[in-house]
């Protein structure tokens, strides 16, 4: 097989912690191919991850510590693995069958904002929720919109959620009704990992935001719309998003994503300048990522629902830190932003289900099944 169409190829060089049968301690890994790459079992000699600072970083069961080293340790890292697999090097004990190790959250998330960056999804949203005429706030095109979510409830791909209960409008009384999530959904986002942080009262600049972020994960921010809908007025989004959100266990870095760059698409009105810093306003910092979303019932096979890209992203990741540090708030190691839901253009481009079925008013077709929502038996 051509590890370089892998997933794992020796240009993604993912980080990620694992543990396994052999040893359950949790602990920093690579991977490459199908195998984990137990970084603990690796020898760094470079000048930052050498003398004994490899060894404490990767002994570790969270990112933080080796995130909290900075851009070129992470470097130093990618390339000394790159260069053992080229040569054939890696020692055999470090390699273990992905089908054989458990993956668990990669970072100790203090913070989690989750911001609103595709104009389609925004459209979309706002005309269900608001009607057409209000559907894109004014705002909107001169800031990336977002909210602080949850960081307690973020939690790895493949932990079993609950279906929240909450109150939700009785459309004839127009009373809330206390009751489970007849409207449950996902949204398809992809989120960055701040590496490393800034002291309060420091923006970080557009044109440094890139050494600050470590890299970043596949994100499923449940949502529960008929709590949301009910509850969003007027501080926005609460218990019908922090019942769960799910991020991949791999984080892939930025260096890794260099060839996919592209453009964002443009930007009308030319935003505030610290949104763009001093290179040509969008030089390339989207990135050329297809995204899938598949649907499966207990009896259906998994059914292509949606087919987006993350270079929808209106706002990029860059923008979107340095906004967010813009009034001097700080980013801790390990914080969590989400891009916000990636709708495309086409209908079959809709990251949620609120959109795909406009909000429950037509059905999918999944291997036969008709659905709306998560399913919900009355
Ligand atoms: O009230 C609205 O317009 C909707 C808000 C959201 O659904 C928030 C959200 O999660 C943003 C996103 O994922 O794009
Ligand atoms: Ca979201
Ligand atoms: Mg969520």
């Amino acid at each position: 097989m051509n590890t370089n169409e892998l997933d794992f190829s020796i240009q993604n060089i993912p980080f990620g912690i694992i543990s396994s049968a052999s040893n359950s301690k949790k602990r920093v890994a690579s991977a490459y191919g199908s195998n984990a790459i137990d970084l603990t079992l690796v020898k760094f000699n470079g000048p930052l991850l050498g003398n004994g600072v490899a060894e404490k970083v990767f002994n570790q069961c969270f990112l933080n510590d080796f995130m909290e080293l900075g851009r070129p340790a992470w470097r130093e890292a990618r390339q000394t693995l790159q260069n053992l697999i080229k040569e054939n090097k890696l020692p055999a004990e470090s390699l273990i069958s992905l089908s054989q190790v458990q993956n668990h959250l990669p970072a100790k998330i203090g913070d989690y904002t989750d911001f609103y960056a595709s104009k389609e999804h925004a459209t979309n949203v706002g005309t269900m929720f608001r009607g057409k005429d209000n559907a894109l706030m004014p705002n909107w095109v001169h800031i990336p919109v977002g909210y602080h979510g949850r960081a307690s409830s973020v939690v790895v791909t493949g932990t079993n959620l609950k279906r929240p209960s909450g109150l939700i409008l009785d459309p004839t009384t127009k009373l809330p009704y206390y009751s489970k999530s007849k409207k449950m959904d996902i949204e398809l986002e992809v989120a960055f990992l701040v590496g490393k942080g800034n002291n309060l009262g420091e923006p970080i600049k557009f044109d440094d935001s890139e050494d600050h972020i470590f890299g970043m994960v596949l994100m499923n921010d449940w949502s529960s719309r008929d709590i949301q809908s009910y509850e969003y007025v007027p501080l926005g989004p609460f218990l019908g998003k922090n019942f769960g959100t799910t991020v991949s266990p791999w984080v892939v870095t930025l260096d890794a994503m260099e060839p996919f760059r592209t453009s964002q698409p443009h930007q009308d009105p030319k935003p505030a300048d610290y949104l763009t810093g001093s290179s040509v306003h969008n030089a390339g910092d989207a990135y050329d990522v297809n995204l899938q979303v598949y649907y499966k019932t207990p009896k259906s096979k998994d059914t292509l629902i949606c087919e987006s890209n993350l270079k929808y992203m209106y706002w990029t990741f860059k923008q979107q830190l340095a906004h967010h540090t813009v009034n001097g708030c700080n980013m801790n190691t390990g914080d969590l932003c989400g891009s916000g839901t990636i709708s495309g253009p086409t209908e079959n481009s809709f990251g949620s289900l609120l959109e795909l079925t406009w909000n429950g008013s037509k059905s999918l077709n999944i291997d036969g099944e008709e659905r709306k929502f998560l399913e919900y038996w009355y």
